[in-house]
């Protein structure tokens, strides 16, 4: 589902299996070749799992037929389920970018006007990067509840341990890494930035060096178990 190819619809049994690319809680993700030869990724869920399936399909339709890049917020998309195994990392063929990231799992997704994800369904997602605000009985879910989920992702990404304390982040990261990751967390849901304002943050602007390009992932069912470690 993540080619570009203008036929939408595929048969099934013209794909070609060539490996397995993750497991979920709801499906698990082969790799698979087109009679064209274009690589795609292939969801399988069971039957209970359909209308989230569903809803995937009819979202990256929606994406696949405007604009990849555009931002899914100003599209009245909220994803509900940012977290580390829901960024997928590729390798780019942009000139002076370091990678191509793409979203996945769009299972839990509020599509615009479409009704909030299910009461609890959310901890069945990443928990651990869920907004306060996005649980409880009066939850809102707003397009704020991805970007408290974003901060709680560099924090991780930054490697900084302290329970994401205010004061042990304040002092233990750079000053703009810290502006940006606040301007995440902030608790009162309205108050949050938007991922508008971030896009513009010198955290997301700064420049920094293209990495080797053995450092770039692989999927592991690509190599041959040369490159060690999981596919992203
Ligand atoms: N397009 C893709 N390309 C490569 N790998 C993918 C792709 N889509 C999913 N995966 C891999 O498969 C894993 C599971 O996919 P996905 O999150 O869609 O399944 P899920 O059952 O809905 O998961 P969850 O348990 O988070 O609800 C991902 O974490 C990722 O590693």
């Amino acid at each position: 589902m993540s080619s570009r190819s203008s036929s939408w619809m595929l048969d099934p049994i013209t794909l070609r299996k060539l490996g397995c690319l993750g497991q979920g809680e709801h499906g698990y993700i082969s790799l698979v070749q087109t009679t064209d030869g274009l690589l795609m990724a292939k969801k399988t869920s069971l039957r209970k799992y359909s209308e989230n399936l569903e809803k995937e399909q009819r979202i990256l339709h929606h994406f696949n037929s405007i604009n990849f890049n555009i931002d899914l917020h100003k599209d009245g998309y909220v994803h509900c389920d940012l977290g580390p195994e829901n960024m997928l990392i590729f390798p780019t063929y942009t000139h002076g970018e370091l990678c191509e990231l793409k979203l996945a799992d769009f299972g839990l997704a509020k599509e615009p006007n479409g009704p909030n994800p299910l009461d609890g369904s959310l901890f069945e997602g990443c928990p651990a990067y869920l907004a306060p605000e996005a649980v409880g009985p009066c939850r809102i879910i707003s397009s704020a509840v991805d970007i408290w989920s974003l901060g709680v992702m560099v924090i991780e990404m930054l490697g900084v341990n302290g329970g994401g304390r205010n004061d042990y982040l304040s002092q233990t990261l750079s000053s703009m890494a810290w502006d940006f990751v606040r301007k995440c967390k902030v608790h009162d849901w309205e108050s949050r930035a938007t991922a508008e304002e971030l896009l513009s943050h010198p955290f997301v602007n700064q420049s920094i060096g293209v990495p080797p390009f053995e450092m770039l992932p692989v999927p592991y069912c690509l190599t041959d178990g040369v490159v060690q470690g999981r596919f992203f």
